[in-house]
């Protein structure tokens, strides 16, 4: 099936007064097919904001992009800001948003957001439907009918997080962009949200989401890519990142590792400053698979950029009793 999202070779540079520059993406490929969700992962400050921001025209003007990222036939990285405002922004992306207060206005209600997103985006007529297309919008995402008249600073961050997460499903887009949609959420609540965002991918819409959360990644996810220092290190089939035979990168391998029911040891040492990153693989400093090899940068290839990746394929099986009596 043909991606809804194709992007090849985006790069994001911010300049920065004094002539410095923050390469915050660099040479990113992948596409996203309808039915299909792709997990942005990576640690604080990778970059995979600023990959979103990108794909929507909403990078500050400091910034600087190169490469491709296709909508259908609209290069989303060229595209006039009228024609992103007008038909590209929660029409054929829906967005949901990082800092979720942020994106809202102080004085309205949600429930006067979501009716005025109903109104703008479904043509909805009338206040008794729009009202009640608002309520569906809320339930849908398990948004407490009572709370609908708050103010968005009235909200915690989690309830802040499913308002802005029931804006972004109202348009219906294809595509959907959605940022660490499960931040300041219980478990359980973690859990339900993911299941709805699948609900909405089987449906046939495209999803990539960004997360820290590998547990809701791995809940929700068909492919990963783990982006270290603004570059996609890797990308492959969740079932085989997750299960057998694990990922290949070093630092996909690590950033398993550290999680709680694993063995739980954090990736040694910190992520390089994107303001002055090495020629070569940025991850060598902390890996302990590094030769002189990785002062080159190493090519993307059979899913992985690491000059010594761990292998494809099968792991080594342990034997089966059968092998064991033959
Ligand atoms: N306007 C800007 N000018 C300069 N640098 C910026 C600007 N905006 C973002 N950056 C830098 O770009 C890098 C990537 O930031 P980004 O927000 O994409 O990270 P992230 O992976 O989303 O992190 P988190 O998981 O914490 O949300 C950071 O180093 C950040 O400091
Ligand atoms: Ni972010």
């Amino acid at each position: 099936m043909a991606p809804v999202l194709s992007v090849r070779g985006l790069s994001v540079r911010f300049l920065l007064p004094g002539g410095r520059r923050v390469a915050a993406v660099s040479d990113a490929s992948f596409d996203v097919a309808p039915g299909e969700c792709l997990a942005l992962i990576g640690e604080s400050g990778c970059g995979k904001s600023v990959l979103a921001s990108a794909l929507l025209g909403l990078l500050p003007a400091n910034a600087r992009t190169a490469g491709h990222a296709h909508l259908g036939d609209l290069d989303l990285l060229t595209a006039d800001e009228p024609t992103l405002a007008r038909t590209v922004r929660g029409r054929r992306v829906g967005l949901v948003p990082q800092s979720p207060a942020a994106h809202l206005t102080p004085v309205r209600t949600i429930r006067s957001h979501i009716e005025e997103t109903v109104a703008r985006l479904t043509g909805t007529r009338g206040r008794a439907a729009r009202r009640q297309a608002a309520e569906r919008a809320a339930q849908r995402v398990e948004f407490p009918l009572d709370h609908l008249d708050r103010h968005p600073h009235e909200l915690s961050g989690g309830l802040a997080q499913r308002a802005a997460t029931a804006l972004a499903l109202i348009g219906d887009a294809p595509l959907l962009l959605a940022d660490e949609p499960t931040t300041g959420l219980d478990r359980d609540l973690v859990d339900r949200t993911v299941d709805e965002l699948r609900r909405h991918v089987d449906d046939g819409h495209a999803l990539l989401m960004i997360t820290h959360d590998l547990a809701a990644a791995e809940r929700i996810a068909d492919r990963v890519a783990v982006m270290y220092a603004g570059r996609i290190v890797e990308l492959t089939g969740a079932p085989a990142f997750f299960g057998a035979p694990g990922p290949r990168h070093p630092y996909s391998r690590g950033l398993l590792e550290a999680l709680p029911e694993r063995s739980f040891t954090p990736v040694p040492g910190l992520p390089p400053e994107l303001g002055s990153l090495p020629d070569g693989c940025a991850f060598a400093p902390r890996c302990d698979r590094a030769t002189g090899l990785c002062a080159t940068l190493p090519p993307f290839r059979d899913s992985v950029a690491c000059h010594h990746p761990a292998p494809a394929g099968p792991p080594e099986t342990a034997p089966t009793p059968e092998d064991i009596r033959a």
